[in-house]
C-alpha cells in the first residue's frame, strides 16, 4: 500500500479461516493461522448462509518513506461485529486490538462516520503489518471477508458520493409519494394512499437496511431486527398496495387469497423481527422474497384480463424482483460483490415506483376517459329521456285536445241528428246575427215542424220517426251554406239562420221545402214521406234572436194552421191571423 487506495480488494492477498462454533478466541485463531489453516481467499463474494464466525489474515506493506493512514472497510451493512487485531512487527509478532465495532453499539462509537464498519489503521514508512479481521453474523449469516482498502480522503470522497446517489433516490421515492398523496386526496383513489404509504416504508427500509437510519436516526441503539422489522413493514405495504391497484380481490380471488397470505408472512416477520426470533425472521424473509415473483403473475393475469396498467405494473415489479434477486445471489455468494450489485436493490425499487407511477397514470387516465363516456352515455340517456317524455307529453297533449274537443263537440251536438242542438244553436244564431247586423247583411230565421210527426211514430215505429229525424236533418245540412246557423231546437222542430234577404229567405224556404218532400223513408213493403212547414222571419237591424224566434215560430204556427207542408213568412198580418185563429181554434196547452 501507499500508492493512493481507493478501494481496492486484493482478494487473492488474504487468507479466510471459518470457525463453525464461532467460539475460537484470537489465541486460537493464531493457532489456525499456524496450522494452516487459513486457505487463500479466492473471491469478493460472500461465504454463503454459514454459521460461526469467519477469521481473515493479511499483511500490508507500506511502501512509502513516511506514516500510512488507511481506511479498512467491511463492504457490507449486514455485519453483527467486527473485530480487528494488528501484529506488532516490533513484540514478537503479538496481536493487539485495534478495532471493535458492532451493530448493536452508538454510532457516535465508530472510529469513522460511515454507515459501514471502518477500521483506521496507520502503517510506520515502511512497515510490514499483518491483520487479523474477525467477522460475525450469529446464528446463521453471511459474510464478505474481503475488506476494502482506501486511503482516508478517498473513502470519504466515496461516501459523499454515495450518499449523494440515495439522497436522490430517497428523494425521489419521497417526491413520487408525496405526489401520490396528493393525488389520492383528490381523487379520493385509495390505492393512491397505499402508494403514498408503501413510498415511505421503502424509505424507512432502506434507509434501515443500508445503514442510514443507524448513522443518522436512531444512533443510540440498533439492532438487526431493526432491518428485518422495516422490511416487513415495507412487504405489507407492498402487497396491501398491489391488492388495492390490481383488484385482486374483485377479478382474482383465488390469487388474492394467496397476496393474503403474503401479508400474514409479512405480519409474522415483524413478530419475529419484534420478539428477536431471528430463525424465524430468516424463514419468514426469504418465503417473503419466494412469494415476491407471485405479484408479477397477479398483474400478468389482470393484464390477460384487459387491464393495461397491469402490465407496466408486471414490468415495474419485474425490476424490483431483478434487483432483489441479484441480492440473493450476491448475498449467497453465487455472484461476487461490487458496487453495482450492491446498490442494485435500492435502485431498481426506486425504478420500480417510477414505473408502478406511469401504471398509476394510465390507470387515473382510464378512469377519467370511463367517466367522460359514462357522463357522454349519461347525457345521450338523458336527452333520449326527454325526446321521448316530451313525444309522450305531446301524445298526451293532443289526446286531451281531442278528447276536450269531442267533449265540446258532444256539448254542441244532438246525438240523435248529428246537427247543433238547442243550445249550441242559439249560441252561434246569437253570434252570426251581430255579425251581420255589424256589417249590414240581412238575416232570415227559418222555423222547420215536421208535419204529422206523431202519426209517422204511431205507424211505423219510433226507429222510422228517428230516422225520419235524421233523414230530414241530413237533407238541410245538404242544402245550406257552410255560414248558415243550423239546428235541432227540440223534437221534430228545426231552426236555420241564413244572411240572405227576403226574396232569397222565402226562396231557400221554398226549395228546402220541396227537397224535404223528396224523402223516402223504407219501412217494410211501404216507403214513408213527410212534409214539413216552414215559418220565415227576416230580421230588423233592431231585432234580438228572441223576438225574430218567436216572429218564425209565429209563421210556423200560421203554415201548420194554413194547412201544413208550406212556407209561412211573418207578417204582422200572421200574428194578426195568429192572434185570429188563436180565437178560433185555441192551442192545446
Ligand atoms: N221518433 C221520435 N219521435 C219524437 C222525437 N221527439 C219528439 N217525438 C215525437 O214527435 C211527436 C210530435 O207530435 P205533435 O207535437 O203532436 O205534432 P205532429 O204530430 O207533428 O203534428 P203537427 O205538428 O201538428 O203537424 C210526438 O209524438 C213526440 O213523441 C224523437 O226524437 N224521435
Amino acid at each position: 500500500v501507499g500508492t493512493g487506495e481507493a478501494g481496492g480488494q486484493r482478494t487473492g492477498q488474504s487468507a479466510v479461516w471459518h470457525d463453525p462454533s464461532g467460539d475460537a478466541g484470537l489465541q486460537a485463531a493464531i493457532t489456525a493461522l499456524q496450522a494452516g489453516q487459513f486457505k487463500p481467499l479466492a473471491s469478493a463474494g460472500s461465504t454463503g448462509l454459514k454459521k460461526g464466525s469467519y477469521w481473515s489474515f493479511f499483511e500490508l506493506h507500506n511502501t512509502r518513506q513516511q506514516q500510512l493512514p488507511l481506511r479498512l472497510e467491511y463492504v457490507d451493512h449486514q455485519l453483527i461485529r467486527l473485530r480487528a487485531y494488528v501484529r506488532e512487527a516490533g513484540a514478537g509478532g503479538e496481536f493487539r486490538e485495534v478495532a471493535d465495532q458492532a451493530m448493536g453499539e452508538p454510532f457516535a462509537r465508530r472510529p469513522v462516520f460511515h454507515n459501514r464498519f471502518v477500521v483506521p489503521v496507520t502503517l510506520d514508512a515502511g512497515e510490514i503489518t499483518g491483520f487479523l479481521v474477525r467477522f460475525d453474523s450469529e446464528e446463521a449469516g453471511f459474510v464478505f471477508p474481503s475488506m476494502r482498502i482506501w486511503s482516508p480522503d478517498a473513502l470519504s470522497k466515496s461516501h459523499t458520493g454515495e450518499t449523494a446517489v440515495l439522497a436522490f433516490l430517497f428523494g425521489g421515492i419521497a417526491l413520487i409519494s408525496l405526489f401520490s398523496l396528493i393525488v389520492g386526496v383528490t381523487t379520493g383513489d385509495s390505492s393512491f394512499f397505499a402508494y403514498f404509504v408503501y413510498g415511505i416504508s421503502k424509505i424507512i427500509a432502506w434507509g434501515t437496511i443500508l445503514g442510514f437510519t443507524h448513522q443518522y436516526v436512531v444512533q443510540n441503539h440498533f439492532h438487526w431486527s431493526y432491518m428485518s422489522a422495516a422490511g416487513a413493514l415495507s412487504i405489507f405495504c407492498g402487497v396491501v398496495f398491489d391488492r388495492l391497484f390490481l383488484q385482486t380481490h374483485k377479478y382474482t380471488p383465488r390469487l388474492d387469497y394467496l397476496l393474503l397470505l403474503m401479508m400474514v408472512n409479512a405480519g409474522v416477520l415483524l413478530v419475529s423481527a419484534l420478539l428477536q426470533l431471528k430463525q424465524v425472521a430468516l424463514i419468514s424473509i426469504t418465503l417473503a422474497l419466494l412469494f415476491y415473483p407471485l405479484m408479477t403473475f397477479v398483474a400478468l393475469v389482470r393484464w390477460r384480463q384487459g387491464s393495461s396498467e397491469a402490465a407496466v405494473f408486471a414490468i415495474g415489479w419485474t425490476l424490483l424482483l431483478t434487483g432483489l434477486f441479484y441480492q440473493a445471489l450476491r448475498d449467497l455468494g453465487l455472484v461476487e460483490h461490487n458496487l453495482l450489485n450492491y446498490y442494485l436493490p435500492p435502485l431498481s425499487s426506486f425504478v420500480e415506483m417510477v414505473t408502478i407511477m406511469a401504471a398509476m397514470g394510465i390507470k387515473l387516465r382510464r378512469v377519467r376517459l370511463q367517466g367522460l363516456e359514462s357522463e357522454r352515455q349519461y347525457r345521450r340517456h338523458l336527452e333520449q329521456s326527454k325526446v321521448k317524455l316530451e313525444g309522450l307529453v305531446r301524445a298526451r297533449t293532443e289526446e286531451l285536445e281531442k278528447a276536450k274537443q269531442q267533449a265540446e263537440m258532444e256539448a254542441r251536438t244532438d246525438p240523435l241528428t248529428g246537427i247543433r242542438n238547442r243550445r249550441s244553436f242559439l249560441a252561434e244564431a246569437e253570434l252570426c246575427l251581430k255579425r251581420a247586423y255589424r256589417k249590414g247583411e240581412p238575416v232570415s230565421l227559418l222555423m222547420f215542424d215536421i208535419d204529422h210527426f206523431k202519426s209517422i211514430n204511431d205507424n211505423h215505429g219510433h226507429g222510422i220517426g228517428d230516422e225520419a229525424l235524421r233523414q230530414f236533418s241530413h237533407t238541410i245540412q245538404a242544402k245550406i251554406r257552410e255560414t248558415d246557423v243550423f239546428g235541432r231546437l227540440g223534437g221534430e222542430e228545426f231552426a236555420l239562420l241564413i244572411t240572405e234577404t227576403r226574396p232569397d229567405a222565402l226562396h231557400t224556404a221554398e226549395r228546402l221545402r220541396d227537397n224535404i218532400t223528396g224523402i223516402r223513408l223504407p219501412s217494410g213493403e211501404e216507403e214513408v214521406q213527410f212534409t214539413s212547414s216552414i215559418g220565415v222571419a227576416c230580421a230588423h237591424q233592431t231585432q234580438t234572436l228572441e223576438q225574430l224566434m218567436r216572429e218564425a215560430d209565429e209563421a210556423l204556427y200560421a203554415a201548420k194552421q194554413g194547412g201544413r207542408d208550406r212556407v209561412v213568412e211573418y207578417a204582422q198580418s200572421n200574428a194578426d191571423a195568429h192572434a185570429t185563429l188563436s180565437r178560433e181554434e185555441p192551442q192545446p196547452a
